[in-house]
């Protein structure tokens, strides 16, 4: 590979079926959620430890609500391999996700009491709480689509940053975060990811609903770009 990562000739299923089309058509929204500053200083490791911590608190916190939409998934899917399915995700975040991220709390030295006490911000509260809102207001496309920004953006950042010659990695403290949604364990659960969201969106009708699908999507990307800033210190 040379230069810069480019999503159209390295991960072309990010800009293909539903999820492409969507992320295509709020270009101007999605570049200011991937490119956000917060990318940029996890880059080159120069953002503040402080920040970072407090955005790890409230993604802590973020991932519980997260769980709370899966349950929803699982109670709005109409079939018992869609409830399975639903039901894997919500699994993987209360059995695995949330146990793992207060272990790399702790190597941050945030330990699981702060976790527990710690109050939502308003950036967390406004994401959170429209995403739940979409999950027991719509149906089953309306939620995926909603958390449909959350899995792609990550991704690509993470393989963007992995890839990247201009990220920094010897002596970058924010490199194992980059590994984490740059590895190979997060990309298979993307791509499994956006092949359910396109099965999903035949089986809804989603041409006929693009319009509303595409705010719901666009309004999860700009409070993606907002929940950056929940890196801050103080
Ligand atoms: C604000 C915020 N957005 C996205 C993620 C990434 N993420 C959280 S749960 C999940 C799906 C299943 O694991 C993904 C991709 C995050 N951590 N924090």
């Amino acid at each position: 590979m040379t230069g810069e990562w480019q999503a159209e000739r390295d991960w072309p299923l990010l800009t293909q079926g539903l999820a492409g089309r969507l992320r295509q058509d709020c270009m101007k929204q999605w570049l200011d959620f991937v490119g956000h500053p917060f990318v940029e200083g996890v880059a080159s490791g120069t953002m503040e430890v402080e920040a970072f911590r407090n955005f790890l608190i409230q993604d802590y916190l973020y991932l519980i609500q997260y769980a709370r939409a899966c349950a929803l998934l699982v109670h709005k899917s109409d079939t018992l391999t869609a409830m399975r399915h639903a039901a894997q995700l919500l699994s993987g975040i209360l059995d695995t996700e949330l146990s793992m991220h207060v272990g790399y709390c702790r190597q941050w030295g945030i330990e699981e009491p702060a976790l527990e006490q710690a109050e939502e911000s308003i950036e967390l509260l406004a994401y959170s709480r429209f995403i739940l809102d979409r999950a027991q207001t719509g149906d089953m496309l309306d939620l995926l689509v909603t958390l449909a920004p959350c899995l792609i953006g990550y991704a690509e950042v993470g393989a963007r940053l992995h890839a990247s010659p201009r990220t920094v990695r010897e002596g970058n403290p924010y490199w194992s975060w980059i590994a984490l949604y740059g590895g190979d364990e997060y990309t298979a659960l993307v791509e499994d990811g956006v092949c359910r969201l396109n099965e999903v969106g035949a089986a809804y009708g989603a041409q006929a609903r693009y319009p509303t699908l595409l705010r719901e999507f666009t309004t999860a990307v700009r409070l993606e770009t907002v929940f950056w800033t929940t890196a801050r210190s103080g």
